[in-house]
C-alpha cells in the first residue's frame, strides 16, 4: 500500500512538473519559509536571555534573528503560495481533461452501463476539486513536516521534557488513519445514493423534466427523492466526520493536560533556578508551536489522504480504461465496399449489470445493398441490434460479421468512418448549424473539418430538412439552442431533422442506421422524407452498404427489400412486406392493428 501511495504521488508530481516545471519548484519556498518561522521560540529566547543576563549579543542575534525569520518567511512563503496557487486551476484541467479523455478511451460503451464504474466515477467527480489540489496537498504536507521537525529541534535545545508531548503523535497517528478508513469506507457505501441523488436532483432543474413534473404535481415527489437520496449520500459522512472529531477533541484534550504538567513542571525548575528564564520562555512558546503542529499534521494526514484516495479512483478509472481499451484490439481496417453484408452468428448479449439478455442466440443476415427494417415491440432489442453492429457493445456470445470479418478484428474507429446514423435520442448540438450538421462527416486527424456548404446543403436536401435551414435567420452561420445569448431554439422535430441531416453527409456509408428517426416528424414530413431515404438508400447501396430502419410506423416498412421482425430479443419472423402479410404472423397481425388504428 505504501509503494501504491508512492506512486500516487509520483504521478501528481510528474504532473505538476510537466505543467510547469519552475512553478514546482518555487512552490517548495514555501517550506524554507516555514522552517524560519518555526524557528522563533528560539529567537524570542535568545531575547530574553539577552534581557535577563544584560548581554547584547544574545540581544542582537534574537532580535536579528527575527527580523530574517519575519521578512524571509514571509517572501518565500508569498512566492510559494503564489505558484502552488497558481498550480492548482492547471492540475485540475489538466485531471479533468484527462478523466473525459479515460471514459473515451474505450472503442465500446460497455463501462458507461457498470455500476462499478459508474459509481467509482461519481466518486471521482465529487472529489475532482481534491485532484486539482493534489500538488498543493502535498506542499502543505511537506510544509507541515518542517514544522514539527524545527519545532522538535527547537524544542529539544529549550527543554528535552518538551518531547514528551511528541507522544501525542501516537494517539494523533492512530487517529487519522482511522478517520481516512471511515472516510473511504463513507464515500464507497454512499456512491451510488449520490448518483441516485445528483439524477433527481437534476430532473428538478432540467427544462424537459419541468412541464412533465408540473402536470403531474410530481415535483413535491421528487424533492422528497432528491432528500431521501441526499440523505443516504450524506450520512454515511455525517457519520464518520463525527467521529473524526469526537477522537480529535479527545487528542486535543490530552495534549493540554501533558502540556500543562510539562510547563508547571518547568515552571517550578525556573523558579528554583534550575533552568534560565529564555528556556522557560522558548518552552512556552514551543507548547503552542507544537499543539499547531500537531493540528496541522492531523489535516495534513485528512487532506494527503483525500487526495491519495481520488488519486486511486483516477487511477483506478484509468487502469479500468485501459482495460477497456485493450480488450478490442481490433485493428483491421474497415472494407471499402460490403459484398456479402453484415450477419450476426448466434449472438447473445446482455448489458453489464442486467439479469436479463437483451439478445439471445440471435441469426441474421443483413445483405448488402439492401434496405432493412426492424420492426418489433418496445424492449424487442431493435437499439441493441444496432448498438452491437455499430461496435458500440461486445457481444457476450457468438459473432457480428462484416463480410467475413468479426466486428472484433476490425478497427472500431475505421468501421464507424464507415457507418452513419441518426437516433431517437439524438444529440441536440448547440453549436452553428454548419457545425450541428457538419460533425456528420468530420475529416480524421487532431483539428477536424466540416465538409462544404455544398455537401451539408445536399445533406440536409435528402434529410427533407431544407426548409428547417430556410427558416433560420443566419442560414448555415445560425447559432442554434439557448445556450447562445442569441441563439434559436428549435422544435423537437426541427432538431430530428436536422439530426438526420447529419447522418447523411457521409456519403456511401457500409451501414446507415436509423433508429426512431421520424418519431418526432408531422405525416406530411415524414413522408416527404422517405422519398429521399429511398435515394439515399440506393447510393448507398452502390458500395453494397445495408440501411436500416428501425421503426414503429408500418407505412415505412412497406417499400422496405425486407423486414425484420424481433421478439424477446430474437428474430421472430422475416421476408418482404408482401411475404410476411401472407405468412399471417405476428408482423401481419401488427400491421393489420395499425392499420385499423388509421382507419
Ligand atoms: N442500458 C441498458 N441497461 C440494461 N438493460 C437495457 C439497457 N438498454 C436496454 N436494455 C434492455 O434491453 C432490452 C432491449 O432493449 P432495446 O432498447 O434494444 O429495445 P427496443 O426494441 O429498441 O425498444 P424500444 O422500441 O422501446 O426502443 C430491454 O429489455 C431493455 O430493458
Amino acid at each position: 500500500m505504501i509503494r501504491y501511495h508512492l506512486q500516487s504521488i509520483g504521478l501528481v508530481l510528474r504532473t505538476s512538473w510537466r505543467i510547469s516545471p519552475s512553478a514546482t519548484l518555487i512552490a517548495f519556498l514555501e517550506a524554507v519559509g516555514r522552517v524560519l518561522q518555526y524557528l522563533r521560540p528560539l529567537f524570542f529566547g535568545l531575547i530574553v536571555g539577552g534581557l535577563t543576563t544584560h548581554s547584547l549579543h544574545l540581544l542582537v542575534l534574537g532580535v536579528g534573528g527575527i527580523a530574517f525569520s519575519e521578512s524571509c518567511g514571509f517572501l518565500l512563503g508569498t512566492a510559494g503560495v503564489q505558484a502552488r496557487v497558481g498550480l492548482n486551476e492547471r492540475i485540475g484541467h489538466h485531471f479533468d481533461a484527462e478523466v473525459a479523455r479515460i471514459s473515451g478511451t474505450a472503442a465500446t460503451l460497455d463501462h458507461l452501463q457498470d455500476p462499478q464504474y459508474r459509481d467509482q466515477m461519481h466518486a471521482l467527480r465529487e472529489r475532482m476539486g481534491a485532484l486539482g489540489m493534489a500538488y498543493n496537498s502535498l506542499i502543505n504536507a511537506v510544509n507541515n513536516l518542517v514544522a514539527p521537525v524545527t519545532t522538535i529541534v527547537v524544542a529539544a535545545g529549550a527543554d528535552l521534557r518538551l518531547l514528551l508531548l511528541l507522544l501525542i503523535g501516537v494517539p494523533a497517528t492512530w487517529w487519522a488513519n482511522r478517520t481516512m478508513r471511515w472516510e473511504q469506507r463513507a464515500e464507497d457505501a454512499s456512491a451510488a445514493a449520490g448518483r441516485r441523488s445528483k439524477h433527481f436532483s437534476g430532473l428538478a432543474v432540467d427544462p424537459v423534466a419541468a412541464s412533465e413534473l408540473r402536470i403531474f404535481g410530481a415535483r413535491n415527489l421528487l424533492l422528497r427523492l432528491v432528500g431521501r437520496e441526499a440523505g443516504e449520500w450524506r450520512k454515511p459522512f455525517a457519520q464518520a466526520e463525527t467521529r473524526g472529531a469526537a477522537l480529535s477533541t479527545g487528542v486535543t484534550l490530552l495534549y493540554v493536560v501533558a502540556a500543562t504538567g510539562i510547563l508547571v513542571w518547568m515552571a517550578h525548575d525556573a523558579l528554583h533556578g534550575r533552568i534560565s528564564a529564555a528556556r522557560f520562555t522558548t518552552g512556552v512558546l514551543v507548547v503552542g508551536q507544537l499543539r499547531d503542529v500537531v493540528g496541522s499534521l492531523q489535516s495534513t494526514v485528512h487532506f494527503l489522504g483525500q487526495m491519495l484516495r481520488t488519486v486511486k479512483r483516477y487511477r483506478w478509472l484509468a487502469e479500468y480504461g485501459e482495460t477497456a481499451a485493450a480488450a478490442h484490439a481490433g485493428t483491421t481496417a474497415a472494407p471499402e465496399a460490403l459484398h456479402d453484408g453484415l450477419t450476426l452468428r448466434g449472438v447473445s448479449f446482455r448489458y453489464p449489470g442486467s439479469e436479463r439478455e437483451a439478445l439471445h442466440d440471435l441469426d441474421l443476415h443483413l445483405p448488402a445493398g439492401e434496405v432493412i427494417a426492424v420492426v418489433g415491440e418496445n424492449g424487442a432489442g431493435k437499439s441493441t441490434l444496432i448498438g452491437l453492429l455499430t461496435g458500440m457493445y461486445d457481444v457476450n456470445a457468438g459473432s457480428v460479421l462484416v463480410d467475413s470479418t468479426p466486428l472484433q478484428q476490425l478497427s472500431l474507429d475505421d468501421w464507424r468512418r464507415h457507418c452513419s446514423g441518426a437516433f431517437q435520442d439524438h444529440l441536440k448540438l448547440e453549436l452553428t448549424a454548419r457545425e450541428a450538421v457538419g460533425v456528420g462527416d468530420l475529416s480524421p486527424g487532431v483539428a477536424p473539418a466540416i465538409p462544404s456548404d455544398e455537401r451539408l446543403l445536399a445533406a440536409l436536401d435528402d434529410a427533407a430538412a431544407s426548409d428547417v435551414l430556410a427558416a433560420l435567420p443566419d442560414g448555415l452561420d445560425t447559432r442554434l439552442g439557448s445556450s447562445w445569448p442569441s441563439g434559436v431554439e428549435l422544435s423537437g422535430g426541427q432538431w430530428q431533422r436536422l439530426a438526420i441531416g447529419r447522418a447523411m453527409v457521409r456519403r456511401s456509408p457500409l451501414l446507415l442506421v436509423l433508429d426512431e428517426p421520424t418519431s418526432a416528424l408531422d405525416p406530411a414530413t415524414e413522408h416527404a422524407l422517405f422519398d429521399r431515404y429511398s435515394a439515399a438508400a440506393k447510393a448507398t447501396s452502390r458500395a453494397g452498404g445495408v440501411t436500416l430502419i428501425v421503426t414503429h410506423r408500418f407505412s415505412t416498412v412497406a417499400s422496405a427489400d425486407r423486414v425484420i421482425v424481433l421478439a424477446d430479443g430474437t428474430v421472430a419472423e422475416q421476408g418482404t412486406h408482401a411475404e410476411l402479410m401472407a405468412a399471417g404472423g405476428r408482423y401481419a397481425q401488427l400491421y393489420g392493428l395499425q392499420a385499423a388504428g388509421y382507419r
